[in-house]
């Protein structure tokens, strides 16, 4: 079933087509990334269905219903979900904190004191779940700015996960770390949109993590999709080659570390 549809969405800045006519269908249970060269157009895209972006023209259909005009709250709270290029963390706080706050924040308004301490309580083991699944739970107590660059990356997507989403959207979830944490970062990733049924949409660079997670690759150039497909038929596209990596054939998409 269709979760996200976009239909010829356009967000130029002056002469920048930065989303130029985008039509863009997001199935339930999907894991599709979202790759291009710099200034392709992909953040711009994203920002644009997070409502982060007003498009000026087109129209962003979530689970049915026409989202186009409604606000980055009113997106959340009908299940998207989306994490930034660089962290967004309450670096003074520790990890639970900020999972913590991400739940309240989530869940709006609390009437009086007595909800608030039952609520406090779900809070509490909500959040140490939510950082178990995320490989978190021993640092729990630390201060964000003190994690690793991979820890941080992986708490920033768990703040976008706690928010409970049916799509999911992380702009760039492994870049700044090495290869070695890309892979342990996309498996804990892959491994809670997977288990928990959640539709997810990845902007990377990588494209050895692209075809290793995605079951649907789509390719922007320009602010267009210039192709899109299965990792296969992506990874044997010579346009898709030569606009990536400026060279031709399959062999161009080895990862060169
Ligand atoms: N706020 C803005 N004002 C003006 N131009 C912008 C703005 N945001 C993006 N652009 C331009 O729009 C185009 C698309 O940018 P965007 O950041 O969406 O590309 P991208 O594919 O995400 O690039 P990267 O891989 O480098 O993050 C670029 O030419 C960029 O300079």
């Amino acid at each position: 079933m269709t979760l996200l549809e976009t239909v010829s969405l356009k967000k130029y800045f002056g002469d920048t087509h930065a989303v130029d006519d985008v039509n863009l269908t997001i199935a339930e249970g999907e894991f599709i990334s979202v790759v291009g060269p710099n200034g392709a157009g992909k953040t711009s895209l994203c920002n644009v269905i997070s409502a982060h972006l007003a498009p000026d023209s087109g129209k962003i259909i979530f689970k049915g219903r026409d989202m186009t005009h409604s606000s980055v709250i009113e997106r959340v709270k009908a299940g998207i979900a989306r994490s930034f290029q660089l962290v967004n963390l309450f670096d003074d706080l520790t990890a639970f904190d900020n999972v913590a706050l991400a739940i309240f924040a989530r869940d709006g308004k609390i009437r009086n004191m007595a909800a608030l301490a039952d609520r406090d309580r779900e809070v509490t083991i909500e959040a140490d779940t939510v950082l178990d699944q995320f490989g978190l739970a021993s640092k729990r107590n630390e201060p964000a700015r003190g994690l690793a660059q991979g820890e941080r990356k992986l708490l920033d997507v768990a703040l976008a996960y706690a928010l409970r989403p049916n799509l999911l959207f992380l702009d760039e979830p492994t870049s700044g770390v090495s290869t070695r944490e890309k892979d342990k970062i996309m498996d804990i990733i892959a491994s809670v949109v997977r288990g928990e049924g959640i539709t997810a949409a990845i902007i990377e660079h990588d494209m050895d993590v692209v075809f290793k997670y995605s079951n649907r690759i789509v390719v922007m150039h320009q602010g267009a999709i210039l192709a899109q497909g299965t990792p296969d038929a992506i990874r044997n596209n010579d346009d898709v080659a030569m606009i990536l990596l400026g060279s031709s054939g399959p062999d161009a998409f080895s990862r060169k570390e």
